[in-house]
């Protein structure tokens, strides 16, 4: 299987999930329906599916719109709050995407019906992967807008908790470095906190280096220094 990772808003992930077999794919939460529509062309695939994790509009609000730009897609979500749902699901239920399994984990809190999926490929070594939206990101949890502690708990520890260890993790906001600073206030001398954080602050800058990198065409930061100044040197600033 293949995850494209599709930014989308200021910080939210959609997904595109490609059986590479079959040439099928599928969207977790398309709320930029047209960057979809962009990326499976890009990879030739045939979209079938949309993954929905919970009904906020920013991961289902673009559920509309992807039905209207892509005709007979199934959509599938744990709340009949879910534009354009096709097919409710409950915890454990299955279905396929080409020759992948996906499987339906209920985790509800962030919103009372929040779905993890979790992909599998059979007779694979390939490692699982879930797309957890709202209810697990990196160091962190969704908020408790319509659950309890004890339904998040649940999720965390006895549901995304018991994956195997080598599951891949796929979560719907980008907060890691938020995230860690919480984890840091509450855990000061954890050492394992402190390296993470120096990480994803310096993956957050690598980030925005490779943007500029892909704008100036060139992938060594003093060749990209270069390039930069001689384009602001040429550059007419546009009348607003
Ligand atoms: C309704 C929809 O907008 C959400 O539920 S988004 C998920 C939610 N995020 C926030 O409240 C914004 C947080 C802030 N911008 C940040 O960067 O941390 C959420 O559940 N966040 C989890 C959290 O710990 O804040």
């Amino acid at each position: 299987m293949k995850v494209e990772l599709l930014p989308a808003l200021t910080d939210n992930y959609m997904y595109l999930l490609i059986d590479e077999e079959s040439k099928e794919a599928a969207i977790i939460d398309p709320v930029e329906p047209v960057k979809v529509v962009e990326a499976i062309r890009k990879h030739g695939v045939r979209l079938t599916t949309v993954l929905t994790t919970h009904h906020h509009w920013d991961h289902a609000g673009g559920n509309e719109k992807m039905v209207r730009l892509v005709p007979g897609l199934t959509v599938y979500g744990g709340d009949d709050r879910v534009d354009a749902l096709t097919k409710k699901v409950k915890h454990s239920n299955t279905f396929k995407v080409g020759s992948l399994t996906v499987k339906c984990l209920f985790t509800p809190c962030h919103t009372t019906g929040h779905i993890c999926y979790l992909v599998t490929k059979d007779n694979s070594t390939e490692p699982p992967a879930v797309f957890t939206g709202d209810t697990l990101f990196v160091a962190g949890c969704g908020k408790f807008f319509e659950g309890t502690a004890e339904q998040m708990y649940r999720a965390l520890i006895d549901v995304l908790g018991r994956l195997p260890p080598e599951t891949r993790i796929y979560c719907g906001h980008e907060y890691t470095v938020n995230n860690l600073k919480f984890a840091r206030h509450v855990e000061p001398d954890n050492e394992v906190i402190k390296k993470k954080l120096a990480w994803a602050k310096c993956q957050c800058s690598l980030c925005i280096e490779k943007s500029v990198q892909e704008h100036a065409g060139k992938n060594d930061p003093v060749e990209t220094m270069r390039s930069l100044r001689k384009e602001k040197d040429g550059f007419r600033v546009p009348k607003e």
